[in-house]
């Protein structure tokens, strides 16, 4: 058996070899020629799973260790009868670490969230853990995601051009879509700019094509949008210098890169396959996952403000800014950058050593995930 992996997915490399031959492969180099002899694909987005690459290949299952499946050809694969699946919400803790991260930079720069209206569009895994943080810093938080509403008559939705007309900030975790009532290729775009509150925050941590990059340019250019931030970005990893330079903040697509993020992909793919080929593989899960010397926090600063001591939280976590900075150096070295990627823990792997007095703290400090220890 011969099952062919990502060679920048983390944690595999000794796991399957009992079960299988394994052929560890650059995503982007993996092609029909090599795809031909293989039982089963491991793969991340940088790889695109169609006919084009499966045609005339014995394959019988694919999976890809990241949420979004928009690089498989979905209905190509289940026509086809091959097994495939993506690894669920295995990386939405470490987007809301992202957003976290990018709020609390924007409150130490003066854009104060308390009462500030929120908008988070598409609620799913990823979404739903959004609000959280709007919360935790004080915010109102305002949802968009039409398909639940049509499965969940009790979803709290608002309409979106109510919701870009209300929010300071808006933030899309969409999947993205070509096709059907909500599709999402270009949901924001010249149209939806004229409807957002003149001034706000536009942050995409979603899929480049969601955001209309023409439209976000007219938006920042013309003052409509104050402040953006991508994550993402059409045609990656050749990103338009234009839109880069005008951001406060642009990564090379690395907001769910904590390893939690990755360990969770990695072992939902290998539980897969353990299914499918009946390996005793089905509740695998990496071990020693790596972690920065020291994970505890400890809250003296008391003269600041509540948002100011979560934002200063947050950002002993992870700052998105340094990850922003390494792109503006070398916005060629996208790809590079995503395969060197540092360690980083979620926010639930770190612990926070504050005094017994503050209790609004502590459970703002709870909502984003921190450990607490009361002293
Ligand atoms: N930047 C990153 O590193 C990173 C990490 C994880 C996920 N993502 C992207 O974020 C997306 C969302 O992740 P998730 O885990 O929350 O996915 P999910 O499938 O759990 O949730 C997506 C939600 O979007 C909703 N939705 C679909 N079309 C919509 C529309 N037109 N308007 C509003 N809502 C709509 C769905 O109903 C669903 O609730 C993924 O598909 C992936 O593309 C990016
Ligand atoms: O869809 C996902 O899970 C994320 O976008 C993920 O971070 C993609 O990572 P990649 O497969 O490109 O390494």
């Amino acid at each position: 058996m011969l099952i062919i992996a990502d060679d920048k997915i983390p944690f595999l490399k000794g796991v399957l070899e009992p079960y299988s031959k394994i052929l560890y492969l650059p995503g982007a180099s993996i092609s029909n020629k090599e795809v031909k002899n293989a039982d089963a694909l491991i793969v991340r987005t940088r790889t695109k799973v169609n006919e084009k690459l499966l045609k005339g290949s014995k394959v019988k299952a694919v999976v890809s260790a990241t949420i979004g499946t928009d690089h498989l050809d979905i209905s190509w694969l289940e026509k086809n009868n091959i097994a495939w699946s993506n690894a669920p919400g295995c990386n939405s803790g470490s987007v809301k670490q992202y957003i976290a991260s990018v709020l609390a930079n924007l409150e130490l720069k003066g854009f104060s969230l308390q009462g500030k209206t929120l908008g988070i569009i598409g609620v799913g895994n990823v979404g739903s853990k959004i609000i959280s943080v709007g919360e935790a810093f004080g915010m109102k938080v305002l949802l968009n995601d039409p398909p639940r509403k049509e499965k969940e008559p009790d979803f709290p939705n608002t309409d979106l051009n109510v919701l870009l007309q209300l929010s300071d900030i808006i933030t899309f975790h969409v999947p993205l879509t070509h096709e059907g009532p909500y599709s999402t290729y270009h949901l924001f775009n010249d149209t939806t700019l004229l409807m957002v509150k003149r001034g706000c925050v536009l942050i995409n941590s979603s899929r480049g094509e969601v955001v209309d990059q023409q439209a976000l340019l007219k938006g920042l250019n013309t003052g409509i949008i104050n402040q953006a931030i991508l994550d993402v970005w059409e045609n990656e990893p050749d990103i338009s210098l234009e839109l880069q330079n005008k951001l406060l903040f642009g990564t090379p697509h690395i907001a769910g890169y904590a390893v939690d993020g990755k360990a969770n992909g990695s072992a939902a793919a290998v539980q897969f396959l353990s299914k499918i080929f009946h390996w005793d593989l089905d509740n695998w899960y990496p071990q020693n996952l790596p972690s920065p010397a020291n994970m505890v926090i400890t809250f003296d600063e008391k003269d600041d403000g509540i948002n100011t001591q979560l934002a200063k939280a947050i950002l002993k976590t992870y700052d998105v800014s340094e990850d922003s900075r390494r792109l503006t150096q070398n916005p060629e070295s996208f790809e590079y950058l995503r395969g060197a990627y540092p360690v980083r823990r979620e926010l639930h792997c770190w612990t926070v050593k504050m005094p017994k007095e503050c209790e609004d703290l502590k459970q703002r400090l709870s909502l984003l995930g921190f450990r607490i220890k009361q002293q």
